[in-house]
């Protein structure tokens, strides 16, 4: 299964990181580097249209292979956020996604927006090693970790300012996830893509949603392409969407976020650069 060859990879990743990285040598960074964006506040009450955007600088996946040849991390971040993304979510995984740490640096040092570390984290140094690369938030996939993980992260995250988007696909997994408590600051995202098969359908969102009590945002996650898409999340009730693919394949960048989207409502909340 590849969600497990991606787990191994992560245990070999972590291994050799656990060599050399000083969780206390991180902790004296970070008291020391800026206070954090408020990620999920971005895509909750601060907002800029009535869905919340997590827009996604994806070079590659495992389901689609090459998707962005012409890949440059830094404009493609730069071109979201004049586009009004409320958030970014930046790929770290080397292996799989041809993303790098390098790349949340770089564009932590071009934009103003909150920034998701997207990485498949099972170990709490990965958090630590977020922070310092510029996140803002991290995510914590539900169908990787056990519920004491997810709350042990949850906590370490919240401890050094960063927020999480806790990921279900499965009843049985937002079960576990509702479970919890959950810190001011935790997104249930809903990954509509089967991370084994590879399929998406926003009937997981539809299905899902339900679970949620008022009050706890959701993140309608992966296979989102079209402003009919954009209708149906509407009436789940969805805080908002995580888009990687659908943008990375336009010519258009921008375009397509205000086609996607629709116009921005809060115009005045968009930070732009100069
Ligand atoms: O994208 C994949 O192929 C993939 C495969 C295995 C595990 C995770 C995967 N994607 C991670 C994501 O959650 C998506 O990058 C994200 O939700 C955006 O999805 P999309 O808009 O469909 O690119």
């Amino acid at each position: 299964m590849y969600l497990d060859r991606i787990v191994e990879t992560k245990r070999e990743e972590t291994a050799k990181l656990a060599e050399h990285f000083s969780i206390d040598k991180a902790i004296e960074t970070i008291s020391s580097m800026p206070a954090t964006k408020g990620f999920a506040q971005r895509l909750t009450a601060g907002k800029k249209r009535d869905m919340g955007l997590i827009a996604e600088v994806k070079k590659a996946s495992p389901s689609k292979g090459l998707i962005r040849p012409d890949f440059n991390p830094v404009e493609i971040a730069l071109t979201y956020e004049e586009a009004g993304a409320d958030c970014l979510s930046v790929l770290t995984d080397a292996p799989y996604f041809q993303g790098s740490g390098e790349y949340l640096k770089a564009v932590r040092k071009a934009v103003n927006l909150p920034l998701l570390r997207k990485d498949f984290v099972i170990d709490e140094r990965q958090i630590y090693e977020a922070r310092l690369l510029g996140a803002d938030a991290v995510l914590l996939i539900a169908a990787i970790l056990t519920p004491e993980q997810i709350s042990s992260f949850m906590k370490t995250a919240a401890s050094i300012g960063l927020d999480s988007l806790i990921e279900v696909h499965s009843v049985e997994e937002m079960k576990q996830v509702l479970d919890l408590e959950l810190y001011d600051g935790a997104l249930i995202g809903i990954n509509n893509r089967n991370l084994h098969t590879f399929e998406t359908s926003l009937a997981a969102t539809e299905v899902l949603s339900k679970l949620v009590p008022a009050g706890v945002p959701v993140i309608s996650e992966s296979g989102i392409s079209s402003t009919l898409d954009m209708e149906f999340l509407r009436k789940t009730g969805a805080s908002g969407v995580l888009v990687g693919e659908y943008f990375m394949r336009q010519k258009d960048i921008a375009a397509a976020v205000h086609n996607l989207m629709g116009p921005l409502q809060k115009e005045g909340s968009v930070h732009l650069h100069g």
